[in-house]
């Protein structure tokens, strides 16, 4: 077990920010931290990378307290917090330099952690380059690149593409799915399709606790709304439409568009269509009704105020 949480809370002042967080992580791959603004996605962050303390609970990272002995947890992770930490007067080669050192690097070795660090994150090409030179992106890459020039066993990166454009978003996604072939990966989003498309296991935390955690594919299956959009040019009755085996319910949304609640038969669509040709309704459009998300979101927020 690479990272484990117990019952953790934290307390600012007065409110509490998280409550009872429990979280495991095995070896390998990405996990997203999913929620809304202010859930508690970076107070969870911070405690895990030792950048803030709990209120109350313990955090294991490879088995060690962080509690009782934070300079050994600190060397098996890497961490990139919501604003990355860089140097914005020194050059990506000096900055770079300076992390290892940070992270005690064996003097030894700092030019060759360098080296290899700028090669995985592409920044080889522009390394005498002042930070406060690069874009987003670039940006961006010298934060991941301190994450793991210790080669620490857990990366923790909180909204890792939040404010990059649509292709940096590209490449920034390329380079985490590659540093996780060799380092396991928490990071955080408030972007549902972000998750889906990075991580392995999704843990989705609302107003301080965890709502939902489990594998990507147990989330999408627990939310497939079971619901179709049909339009046809030559719409039947409501009727008729109550008759194919799997509809439970039907829904005129106008006179040629209908949503149709069904059992999760996954030979729904082809019945439709056969029944559609045999039947001359002039089927249109079909397609999965994914509008109903938001009330599967609501109903696991909801179930964080209990
Ligand atoms: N330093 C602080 N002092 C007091 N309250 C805080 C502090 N930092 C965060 N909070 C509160 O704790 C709660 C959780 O905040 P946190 O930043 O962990 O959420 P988040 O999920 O990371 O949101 P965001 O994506 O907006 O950063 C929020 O209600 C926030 O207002």
């Amino acid at each position: 077990m690479i990272l484990k949480a117990e019952n953790l809370s934290h307390r600012y002042s007065r409110a509490w920010a998280i409550r009872d967080i429990n979280i495991e992580i095995a070896e390998h791959g990405i996990v997203g931290l999913l929620g809304s603004n202010g859930a508690g996605k970076s107070t969870t962050m911070n405690i895990i990378c030792g950048t803030l303390n709990q209120t109350e609970g313990e955090v294991f990272i490879n088995g060690i307290n962080k509690r009782k002995n934070p300079e050994a947890v600190k060397r098996e992770i890497g961490f990139l917090p919501q604003q990355a930490p860089l140097y914005t007067d020194l050059t990506i080669d000096e900055f770079l330099v300076f992390s290892a050192e940070l992270r005690l690097i064996d003097k030894k070795q700092i030019k060759k952690a360098v080296e290899e660090v700028k090669d995985k994150c592409g920044l080889s090409h522009i390394s005498s380059r002042l930070i406060k030179n690069l874009s987003g992106g670039y940006r961006q890459r010298v934060g991941i690149a301190q994450a793991i020039i210790h080669k620490p066993k857990l990366v923790v990166m909180d909204e890792p593409t939040n404010g990059l454009d649509p292709n940096q978003i590209i490449e920034a996604r390329k380079l985490i799915k590659e540093i996780a072939r060799e380092h396991t990966v928490l990071l955080s989003s408030h972007i549902l399709s972000e998750i889906n498309l990075l991580c392995r296991d999704i843990i989705m935390i609302e107003s301080g606790r965890i709502v939902f955690s489990d594998t990507m594919d147990a989330f999408n299956n627990y939310t497939k709304a079971n619901a179709i959009l049909v339009k046809f040019d030559n719409p039947p009755s409501k009727e008729a439409l109550l008759q194919i085996p799997g509809v439970e319910s039907v829904e005129f949304l106008n006179p040629s568009q209908v949503r149709i609640h069904y059992n999760g038969d996954e030979e729904m669509n082809a019945r439709l269509i056969n029944a559609s040709a045999q039947q001359g309704w002039k089927l249109r459009e079909i397609g999965q009704d994914k509008g109903l998300l938001d009330d599967v979101f609501k109903q696991l927020s909801s179930q964080s105020n209990h």
